[in-house]
Formats: C-alpha cells, sequence, structure tokens
C-alpha cells in the first residue's frame, strides 16, 4: 500500500458563510514525492496551504499529516515539517547567518546546523552579506534555509518561484530537485505554472474554484492531454517527411527543416525520437506544439 504522507478526505472550507472556498478536496501526497499543487489565481492553494500549516484551523477534521490527524499532533507536528507559506519574515539589515542564527535559537537548533543550510540552498559565500543585499531568488532561498533548519521530513512551499526571473526560478527548481532527491524530503509545492510543475514534480494535483479537478503521477497528466502535436527540426526533411508519413498520416511538412505530425500522448515521444535517430535522422530538436497547456485551460475554466 502506498504510504502518504498528508491526506486530505473531503476537505471543506468557507472563510465566510456565503462561499466554499475548498469544495471536497481529497488530496494524496506520497511519502518521497515532489507533488505540484497547481492552479490559477484564487483557486484555493493558499488557502490549503494554510490549513495544512495549521495556519487557519480547519472546519472539519479531515487532514492527516504522517498517517495521523492534523489536530491530533499539534503543535509538535511542525519540529517535523518545514514550510514557506506566508511572505518570509526577514531581518534586512542582518546577514543570511545572522537571520537563521537567530531562527536557530528561537527553535532551539544547534548553531552547527546553519553551515549545513547556507550549503544546501547554495548560499555559503554570501552568508555574511546583508539580507537586504540579496537578489530576490537569494531571498527566496534564504527563506527556504529557515524552512530547513530543523531537517523536515516534509516542506510545504506556497508558490516559492513567484516573481523570480528565469534563473531564480531554475535555481529554486534545482534546489528541490536536489532536497528530494538526496535528503529525501517529501516537497508539496503549489504554483500556477503549469511548465514549471511539469519539470520538477513526480505527481500533480491540479485545483480550480476550490476543486480538485486532477490528481495523478506526471506521467498520468502526459497521458490526459490525448493527442500530442510536435514539431520536428531535422535536416533533410523532405527525405524524413516521406519516410514518416509510412506509418504517420498526419505527418505534415513544413519547410526545408520541420515537420509536424501527432503522437497518441506525450508518452510516445520519447520510443518516436529513438526510433527516428536510429534510422540514421539528423534530429535537431522535438517541440510540443499544443495538447498538455489546452487540456489544462479546459480543465481548470470548468464550473
Ligand atoms: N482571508 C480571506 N478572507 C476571505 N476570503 C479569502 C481570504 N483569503 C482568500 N480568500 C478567497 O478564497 C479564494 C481562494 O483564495 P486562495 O488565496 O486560497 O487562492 P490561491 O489559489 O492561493 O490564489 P492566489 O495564487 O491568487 O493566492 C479566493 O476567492 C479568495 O478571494
Amino acid at each position: 500500500m502506498q504510504d502518504y504522507i498528508i491526506q486530505t478526505k473531503s476537505l471543506n472550507f468557507q472563510y465566510s458563510k456565503s462561499r466554499k472556498v475548498l469544495e471536497d478536496v481529497s488530496l494524496n501526497i506520497p511519502k518521497g514525492s515532489i507533488y505540484g499543487f497547481l492552479g490559477p489565481n484564487g483557486a484555493g492553494k493558499s488557502t490549503t496551504m494554510r490549513l495544512l500549516t495549521g495556519i487557519i484551523p480547519e472546519q472539519h477534521d479531515a487532514i492527516s499529516i504522517f498517517g495521523k490527524p492534523l489536530k491530533d499532533q499539534l503543535p509538535q507536528v511542525f519540529d517535523n515539517i518545514g514550510s514557506l507559506v506566508e511572505s518570509p519574515a526577514l531581518y534586512l539589515h542582518l546577514s543570511g547567518y545572522n537571520n537563521l542564527k537567530y531562527i536557530a535559537k528561537l527553535r532551539n537548533i544547534p548553531e552547527s546546523r546553519i553551515d549545513e543550510v547556507l550549503e544546501l540552498v547554495d548560499l555559503s559565500r554570501d552568508a555574511k552579506r546583508k539580507a537586504k543585499q540579496y537578489s530576490l531568488g537569494m531571498k527566496q532561498r534564504l527563506a527556504i534555509a529557515m524552512a530547513l533548519l530543523n531537517e523536515p521530513e516534509l516542506l510545504l512551499l506556497d508558490e516559492p518561484v513567484n516573481g523570480l526571473d528565469p534563473n531564480g526560478i531554475q535555481d529554486i527548481r534545482k534546489l528541490l530537485v536536489k532536497l528530494n532527491r538526496e535528503k529525501g524530503v517529501t516537497i508539496f509545492v503549489s504554483s500556477h505554472l503549469l511548465a514549471e510543475i511539469e519539470k520538477m514534480c513526480t505527481h500533480v494535483g491540479i485545483i480550480s474554484k476550490g476543486k480538485l479537478r486532477f490528481e495523478g503521477t506526471i506521467e498520468e497528466l502526459g497521458k490526459k492531454s490525448g493527442a500530442c502535436k510536435i514539431q520536428l527540426t531535422v535536416k533533410d526533411a523532405t527525405h524524413w517527411n516521406e519516410k514518416l508519413m509510412e506509418n504517420h498520416p498526419t505527418a505534415e511538412l513544413q519547410n526545408a527543416t520541420q515537420i509536424t505530425l501527432e503522437l497518441q500522448d506525450r508518452e510516445a515521444i520519447p520510443e518516436f525520437a529513438k526510433n527516428l535517430i536510429t534510422q540514421g535522422a539528423h534530429l535537431y530538436e522535438i517541440k510540443i506544439l499544443d495538447g498538455l497547456e489546452e487540456w489544462f485551460m479546459t480543465l481548470v475554466n470548468q464550473k
């Protein structure tokens, strides 16, 4: 049986009597996963995060963490959880190191742990600089370092890449994958960016208008999008288009180097590419033209 680190059973929540913000949200976050919680603005992601971290109390007992009801484990359960849910409170006039020292003191964590987390988030060289001199991405990594001080088994992050430039986003992505692979941390991370979630997560939950619309592995997500149109950039495209048309009636020559065609789903791409290369094609690029993004937009626009 699968070991779930977080489960919610029909989680409902409303801030006011007139409107449900979460409606029967049943999440299953497997131990060891990087679980992407995806949804557009206002979908209910932050509310879910606040409920999971006890910032707002749940209204029915629907949340289990580490296999036990959350309400029975408050507040000691947070010794084993790191979270970045509200904007991080950094002391901008203090160095990165001293920000961590302050949190370590408050939480009774040995100071020796500070160097370890600085190393993990790649801030060792900048540890003595004041936080106000940090870029947004560095501030975000410092905030994640704070959440890692207690060596948590579970990390909850609400939109950690919001507002970051592509480099900053990539740094956070690499960090999360490293934490997951090397330290075995289960990560529950929310985002409104499908492409980001796709790149780093093993599992995905999609929420919109307070309802969970999809939950599954990243492979299952790929299959959901149905037929997948791709564009190949290949040397001598005319020749390869003729060859491809034998088995792929949708193959269409676009210009001297590009062909488009449809595969049954994204999971078919690796095998397709392997075959083409084995047959001697000089393949420069395979680009997915549509499929997942369209499916996602249709899904989140449902009532
Ligand atoms: N403190 C609050 N009081 C009343 N309504 C709230 C409160 N916080 C959020 N809401 C409402 O609950 C709904 C879900 O908001 P939530 O912040 O959970 O969504 P989200 O998916 O995190 O979106 P975003 O990325 O925009 O923060 C929205 O309609 C929002 O207006």
